[in-house]
């Protein structure tokens, strides 16, 4: 069955003065999903601060409302299976994350658990900001991941439009998160569409 395409904005590129409205503008462009990215500068980085911390997040998005949590596996090796837990004890779908220098091997046991992640998100830049270079590289990881896993959702984040989508979805990527692409067009639900279309081509539908 092929997987469905998924477009998401990400809120890191909108008008943060004017996040509601941002939001709204998005949905009614045709966004499937809305991408928020939180990042947390750690003043003291020892491991029990930060598993607290990543707790609390769960239990702030789940009350705000949030469908579905992703969070690294870089600083999640020791807890994924309760974060997992946690994050569907929720009611959110949980995901993994992976950055550029991050092996995909070490998801797939989050795939493979009896309480697996439900999406893998494999970044296509180094987190931190938008506007970054797509990572054409990374593409051997989507195709990796898609051979292992038909029905998996995988997603994609950093450097996505027009001219790098059809390298993402020809990989096997269905999630797409573009910041800069979407929010600097000046017909945002144009871009949404070119998105969807090539997934929608690659995946058969
Ligand atoms: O995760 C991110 C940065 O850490 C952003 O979501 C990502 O970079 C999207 O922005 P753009 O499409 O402009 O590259």
């Amino acid at each position: 069955m092929a997987v469905k395409a998924k477009i998401a904005p990400s809120m890191l590129s909108s008008d943060f003065a004017n996040l509601a409205t941002e939001a709204e503008r998005m949905l009614l462009c045709g966004a499937d999903w809305l991408h928020m990215d939180i990042m947390v500068i750690y003043l003291f980085s020892f491991e029990k601060f930060h598993l607290f911390v990543l707790f609390d997040y769960v239990e702030a998005l789940a009350k705000a409302g949030a469908s579905g949590f992703t969070f690294h596996i870089e600083v999640s090796k020791d807890n994924w299976r309760e974060l997992i837990q946690s994050i569907k004890t929720k009611g959110m779908r949980p995901g993994v994350s992976l950055k550029p220098g991050t092996p995909i091997e070490e998801v797939y046991a989050l795939v493979e658990d009896e309480n697996p992640v439900e999406m893998v998100l494999i970044m296509t830049v180094e987190p931190g900001f938008g506007g970054q270079k797509f990572m054409p590289e990374m593409m051997d990881k989507v195709r990796a991941l898609r051979k292992k896993y038909p029905s998996l959702d995988i997603e994609v984040d950093g450097g996505l439009g027009p001219s790098t989508i059809e390298m993402a979805a020809s990989a096997g990527a269905n999630c797409i998160v573009a910041g800069s692409s979407i929010f600097g067009a000046a017909e945002p639900a144009k871009v949404i569409a070119i998105l969807r279309e090539s997934v929608d081509k690659a995946q058969g539908s």
